[in-house]
């Protein structure tokens, strides 16, 4: 499968990069980084440490696309949403890794997968897929007595917050509740809080270091609690997940996936 790696420059990029060589059946053919990026030129295999490529990095998107079978996506939001549309033109199929999505990006993402087959997760390892498998039969079992928070850690340079993976723990702890998590999120907490509410889902966001991704989904009850905890220790985890999930997505009929669809977690 001919693949491209956006963001080839990023932290998941350099990642990807390697993961996409190592993998029978996968041929990487591009390596797109944002206009004017320092990188550009550069030998996307020199750029990962694993020797000569023969694959330039480049800014021009659309002649890459062309010549591919899929996309592994992991840089911003504008970005995805510039590379879903150009995705859907080709045709391809496009893995979505980048978190922080507005509702707007969403809707184009949506939209897009109605031309290609999409899949699109906030966090792409099993570990963290069957934790929330988990976190979903949990909240279902336990009655509102047990207050939900979900506390995450990541490295200092991550730019979104609450992650795309606690979101999506939270996520999956209010479709166990049969609730609406909007309606139940408690996205900070300072001064005068007044007593927690009943059914509250909390999110607390910490950043520093060199952390690659701490997520637990607390359920604190009376007098007891359990919690549910996942610890990435290497990126690999994320980039394997991703080439699982884009030779999945090869051939298959356009729509939006997840990465629980891709594990056979779904319900
Ligand atoms: N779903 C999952 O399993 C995981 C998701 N992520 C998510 O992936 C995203 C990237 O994370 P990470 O690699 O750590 O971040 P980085 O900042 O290290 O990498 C992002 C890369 O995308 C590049 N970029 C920005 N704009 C464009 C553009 N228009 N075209 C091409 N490339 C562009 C950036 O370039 P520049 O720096 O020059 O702007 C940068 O090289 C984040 O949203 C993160 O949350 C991360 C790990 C796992
Ligand atoms: O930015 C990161 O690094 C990560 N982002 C994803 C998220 O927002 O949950 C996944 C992983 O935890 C690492």
């Amino acid at each position: 499968m001919r693949l491209i790696v956006t963001g080839a420059s990023g932290r998941m990029g350099r990642e990807l990069i390697r993961t996409v060589v190592e993998t029978d059946g996968a041929v990487l053919v591009g390596a797109i980084e944002r206009d004017g990026a320092a990188e550009i030129g550069a030998d996307a295999g020199e750029l990962a440490g694993i020797g000569h490529l023969g694959v330039p990095v480049t800014d021009d998107a659309l002649p890459v696309f062309a010549r591919a079978d899929g996309v592994i996506d992991f840089t911003v939001p504008v970005a995805t949403v510039a590379f879903a549309e150009l995705a859907a033109q080709a045709r391809i199929a496009h893995i979505v890794g980048t978190t922080g999505l507005s509702e707007d990006d969403d809707a184009k993402l949506a939209a897009a997968a109605r031309h290609a087959a999409v899949v699109r997760s906030g966090n792409m390892s099993l570990g963290v897929n069957l934790l929330a498998a988990l976190a979903k039969k949990v909240a279902a079992a336990l009655d509102p007595d047990f207050d939900i928070e979900i506390v995450e850690m990541h490295h200092r340079n991550k730019v979104d917050a609450p992650s795309g993976t606690a979101l999506m723990l939270g996520e999956a702890a209010a479709e166990g509740r049969e609730v609406a998590l909007d309606q139940h999120a408690v996205w900070t907490r300072h001064g005068q809080t007044g007593a927690r509410k009943r059914g509250d889902i909390g999110f607390q966001a910490l950043r520093g270091g060199t952390v690659v991704g701490e997520h637990t989904v607390i359920f604190a009850g009376p007098h007891e609690r359990i919690e549910l905890s996942h610890r990435a220790e290497d990126r690999g985890i994320f980039s394997r997940g991703a080439i699982k999930a884009v030779l999945w997505a090869r051939g298959r009929k356009p729509g939006l996936y997840s990465m629980a669809d891709v594990l056979g977690l779904s319900d």
